[in-house]
């Protein structure tokens, strides 16, 4: 049986847990607070997160202690939000990942340092690329509670770790492809979280379908102008891993990234959209990051510049608009 180690309780390792968890494997499930694994042992259910689903603990573990959750574990899949990955991680012995083969389901980078979560585990725990993997793909946790049809991609370098863990995720509502472009596809999962949040500040503002396609097809350009600057690799934008992720994540209204745009643009702050919003809206640090990483790379890159400017700069989001407007073709 294989043994997973996953660590976060927000909605997306709650929706991996079921995944994996279903398929039989033993996953041992760090969560940061008390109460919520009390809850969980107690009526089987994440009490705040995705809280029908219901878990065989029989195969599901909850627990707090980190490093025992890591110990047996062959996979660690890291699922908490990029801004708290490193506090969490920097808890464990630098040894303590060192035979495991480690996935990051997160699409963000660590802030303050403008780094890849891989980049990070490698650099912190001195694992190879080859014991690295990405989740990625259009895939909304509130979906797979619902067991709607999804697919995931599996990045990694090492094309058998990809296979592997797209074996555990395989089921009748999950369909999983591996990949070799690990950087591409993480940076990808970042900055299509920048694009659905000025999505959102867009339509806060009034704009309307007809403007929200003009700026995810600028969107593609964009972010092709920036991995081929940072990590350049003939690959293929329209492979859902890529697309797919930025239409979903731009459409949806499960989008949390999407609505804290949408609040932004209605003339939230920052600070009232977040409390508000009660899940964490990875775009929010993603700009800065993707921005701070661009002063020396010099993309043009309008739509990250605006979300910058509105964000960072408090520039009212109609005028940023407006100039924007002007920018997309
Ligand atoms: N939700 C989704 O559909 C998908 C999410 N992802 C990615 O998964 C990652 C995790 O997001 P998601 O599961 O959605 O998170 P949620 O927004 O659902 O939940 C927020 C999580 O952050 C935790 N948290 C808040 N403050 C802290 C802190 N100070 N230290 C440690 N943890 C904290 C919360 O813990 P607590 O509950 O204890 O407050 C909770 O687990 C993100 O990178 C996201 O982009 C990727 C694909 C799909
Ligand atoms: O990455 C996601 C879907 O693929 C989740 O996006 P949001 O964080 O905007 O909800």
């Amino acid at each position: 049986m294989e043994k997973i180690a996953m660590l976060g309780g927000g909605s997306w390792a709650t929706a991996l847990v079921k995944i994996l968890s279903e398929n039989g494997a033993r996953v041992d499930w760090w969560l940061r607070a008390k109460d919520d694994v009390q809850h969980l042992l107690r009526t089987r259910h994440n009490p705040r997160y995705l809280s029908s689903v219901q878990f065989d603990l029989n195969l599901v573990y909850p627990a707090t202690d980190l490093a025992d959750v890591v110990e047996e574990a062959d996979w660690v899949v890291l699922a908490v939000p990029a801004a708290f990955v490193q506090p969490v991680l920097d808890k464990l012995d630098r040894d303590a990942l060192k035979h495991k083969k480690v996935v990051s389901a997160i699409k963000g980078m660590l802030p303050g340092k403008n780094q890849l979560v891989t980049d990070y585990v490698a650099e912190r725990f001195r694992l190879p690329r080859t014991q690295l993997g990405v989740i990625a793909g259009p895939c909304h946790a509130e979906e797979v509670a619902l067991e709607k049809q999804s697919y995931l991609t599996i990045g990694s370098p090492d094309a058998a770790l990809a296979h592997d863990f797209c074996e555990l995720l395989r089921n009748r509502y999950v369909r999983a492809h591996p990949a070799l472009d690990l950087d591409g596809i993480e940076y990808c999962a970042v900055m299509k979280n920048i694009i659905a949040l000025t999505g959102g500040i867009a339509h806060g503002v009034g704009y309307g379908d007809n403007f929200l396609a003009v700026l995810v097809s600028n969107a593609v350009q964009e972010i092709r102008r920036f991995l081929q600057a940072i990590s350049p690799l003939a690959r293929d934008l329209s492979a859902s891993a890529y697309l797919g992720d930025l239409l979903v994540t731009a459409y949806s209204q499960f989008s949390r990234n999407r609505t804290f745009g949408g609040m932004v643009g209605r003339g939230y702050s920052v600070k009232s959209a977040q409390l508000e919003m009660n899940m964490i809206a990875e775009g929010y640090y993603a700009v800065k990051s993707i921005h701070e990483i661009n002063r020396k790379l010099n993309v043009h890159m309008p739509i990250t510049t605006a979300a910058y400017r509105v964000l960072y700069e408090k520039v009212s989001p109609q005028v940023e608009m407006e100039l924007l407007k002007e920018q997309l073709r």
